[in-house]
């Protein structure tokens, strides 16, 4: 490998962990003995205080007594994450019933992240260490005193309570990823202060510029009030953690390559074929290319001697099944490698125990809102330094590793950017204004941006909102569809549908909808070909497209009692469909809660569609021409869009379609169709279209 690859001249940190004896004294805070892992009787505390972050436990609860913000910084797998909030807890910040709670901008962060705290711990996950995500509450409010969850429902939450009043510290994790929560909710959090100085607020990455990050929290639009200057420091102490966990030797290719998915995957059976046992994690872009790199790696691995391959190759990325996700964390089998091929969802916060190669394609999939064209592309884009050093950084958790990066040193040094571009700044912004308005901030513009979004961002927003009824003419929230759409959990879009359909006598149907909507598919992909999965789907589609058809999935299921046979038998996924129910169940909750009528249409298709309509009419689109599935134009940009092959209106071609979602490749998609009536567009929506 030495001839292709060069290695990185960064020197790797000195290994904290190299350098303390195995049964070094250390000071013991607390009693809980973990007995219950690989690591042995005492051995998981033992591990613990053998991270680089326990060093500095004295100096974060000193900065935490006495700053309002403490930004910290340390390098991956040095114990942020799983320690921080630990401490906070032994130290008392979780006594009498409050709570300590750190964000994550990913699901499975947060949950795999939980579970390894509640381990450490010795404690049942959902009691005293819990998490929450969208649709998932592993918490008891009397008992969860360390709380996990995305900071997209962090936001959420503060719509019940705007001053997080429960919660001691906010620890936000991983905060270089500038998710678009993570701005609004510092911008939030910032503001919250001011009323209570006495939450501690944490900002902690590996990867992250700390300096303007002090420099927001230090700046003030308003003077706080004298009696105020008592307390903690408003000015944000910065601590900067030292060392890490193992080594990653990092090697760069010596020239550039044009194919990152064959170069990722000769990396890896070279790996294979040349480096000691361990775990491979690759980094590629989305589930197209890690479909096809597992497909290309199988296959060598089935043309290896049986007994030379021992390769286990698993895709990782946000649409597989909690099963499927699971068997990646699970333990490698004795003489296997297990190489997992993932997307971005890996590559913060995660520790995934037998990895020791990682292979950086330097590519992922990032998303940017044109507010011209009012489409929102999926783009392969290149990564920022922050991110490969994240990358790396999933090696060298449990041992030494190595990362072999697919692109020069001369591109990482000279042209890789620190970091990405917000995502406030290239993305659809309908969501979080209404979030902000509903927290009664209604100049948005003037609110305190940690980045400004762009003017015609905000701008398009504001007329969606508008045109949907949700905002009024000054602006504000409507009454009542506004503030029950703010309510809901949900892109506006779905939220305004599930609203009609509650008008329309059809809100069974729509919750049911928005529930597989939720869902990156329902289909199982990859063990049948592609004419078996068209076939298993034609079984329950219909003309009138794919919401429809989501319907008749969803009643062959319940008719079938909820069995995995059937699903195994149609190509569905199973724990795809377990999830739609669960989702289903919580939104019905939630319908009935904001008092809206729930009622079902039996097999009124149009009504179905119409009330889909009512929220997604922005998205509708006429035929053009029926050649390649057909070529569409969006009535509102008049942008080119053709049907997903995956939609089953993709021979069908109706002169008139609403779409959920689009997707860009060598050209827009539109996923998730429906047909509809021209006429109904004058109809539900006469403020938007001028017949
Ligand atoms: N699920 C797990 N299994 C085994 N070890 C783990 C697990 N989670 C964490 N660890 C160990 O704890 C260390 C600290 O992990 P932690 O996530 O707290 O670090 P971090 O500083 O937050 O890293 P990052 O910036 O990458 O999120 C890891 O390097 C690893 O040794």
């Amino acid at each position: 490998m030495s001839r292709f690859w060069r290695p990185g001249s960064e020197r790797p940190q000195p290994s904290s962990l190299s350098v303390l004896e195995d049964d070094e004294p250390g000071f013991l805070p607390f009693s809980t003995l973990a007995s219950n892992s690989s690591y042995g009787y005492g051995g998981l505390e033992r591990h613990r205080q053998r991270l680089p972050v326990f060093k500095y436990r004295t100096a974060i609860l000193y900065l935490l007594e006495t700053h309002a913000t403490t930004i910290i910084v340390g390098e991956t797998g040095s114990g942020k994450t799983t320690q921080i909030p630990q401490y906070l807890k032994e130290a008392g910040w979780a006594d009498g019933g409050r709570v300590v709670v750190c964000t994550q901008p990913r699901r499975l962060a947060v949950q795999t992240v939980a579970s390894r705290v509640a381990e450490e711990m010795d404690v049942k996950l959902g009691e005293e260490v819990g998490y929450t995500i969208r649709f998932e509450d592993l918490t008891k409010s009397a008992v969860t005193r360390i709380k996990f969850l995305t900071d997209g429902v962090l936001l959420r939450e503060m719509m019940d309570d705007p001053l997080l009043s429960k919660y001691s510290v906010v620890m936000v994790d991983e905060a270089h990823e500038r998710s678009l929560s993570t701005d609004m909710l510092l911008g939030l959090l910032k503001k919250i202060q001011r009323r209570r100085p006495e939450l501690r607020l944490i900002i902690s990455s590996a990867t992250i510029e700390a300096k303007s990050i002090a420099a927001f929290f230090n700046q003030s639009k308003k003077k706080l009030p004298a009696s105020r200057d008592f307390g903690p420091s408003r000015e944000p102490a910065i601590l900067s953690v030292e060392g890490r966990g193992y080594d990653v030797q990092i090697h760069f290719l010596e020239e550039p390559v044009s194919n990152y998915l064959q170069a990722a995957v000769s990396t890896v059976l070279d790996i294979h074929n040349q480096e000691p046992m361990g775990d491979v994690l690759v980094f590629l872009t989305g589930q197209d290319d890690i479909d096809a790199a597992v497909q290309m790696l199988t296959d060598e691995a089935q043309n290896l001697a049986a007994h030379r391959s021992g390769l286990l190759v698993l895709p990782l990325y946000a649409g597989l099944s909690r099963a499927e996700q699971e068997l990646v964390f699970s333990p490698t089998p004795r003489g296997k490698r297990k190489v997992v091929i993932a997307t971005n969802i890996a590559e913060t916060s995660l520790t995934l125990e037998g990895m020791v190669y990682v292979v950086d394609s330097g590519f992922s999939k990032q998303r940017f809102y044109n507010p011209i064209t009012d489409i929102e592309s999926l783009v392969v884009a290149p990564i920022s330094k922050a991110s490969a050093r994240q990358r790396a950084g999933r090696a060298g958790r449990v041992r030494p590793g190595k990362c072999f990066r697919l692109y020069t040193e001369e591109y990482f040094e000279s042209e890789m950017p620190l970091e990405g571009i917000p995502e406030m700044q290239r993305s659809n912004l309908v969501s979080c204004v209404i979030q902000l308005k509903a927290l009664g901030i209604d100049n948005i513009l003037g609110f305190d941006w940690l980045a400004s979004p762009s003017p015609e961002g905000m701008i398009r927003a504001l007329e969606v909102l508008y045109s949907l009824g949700i905002l009024d003419e000054d602006s504000k929230l409507t009454s009542p569809t506004g503030f029950q759409v703010a309510e809901m959990p949900l892109d506006p879009m779905l939220s305004r549908m599930i609203i009609s359909g509650s008008q329309f006598g059809c809100s069974e149907e729509m919750i049911i909808i928005a529930a597989f909507l939720s869902l990156q598919s329902i289909w199982v992909i990859g063990r049948g070909t592609q004419k078996e999965l068209d076939e298993a789907k034609q079984g329950f589609a219909v003309a009138e497209g794919d919401h429809i058809t989501y319907l008749n999935v969803y009643k062959g299921f319940l008719l079938s009692g909820k069995s995995s046979q059937w699903c195994h038998k149609n190509l569905i996924n199973y724990q795809a469909m377990k999830k739609v129910l669960e989702i289903r169940e919580q939104l019905h909750k939630l319908v009935q809660r904001l008092g809206l009528v729930l009622k079902s249409c039996g097999q009124d298709t149009q009504v179905v569609r119409k009330a889909i309509t009512s929220g997604f009419f922005a998205h509708a689109c006429r035929l053009e021409s029926s050649s390649h599935g057909g070529m569409y134009k969006t009535i509102r940009t008049s942008q080119e869009v053709y049907i997903h092959p995956s939609s089953v209106l993709f021979r069908v071609t109706p002169k008139w379609v609403v779409y959920h979602s689009l997707v860009s490749t060598d050209c827009q998609y539109m996923r998730n169709v429906i047909a509809v009536d021209s006429s109904w567009f004058t109809e539900l929506a006469p403020h938007f279209f001028q017949i």
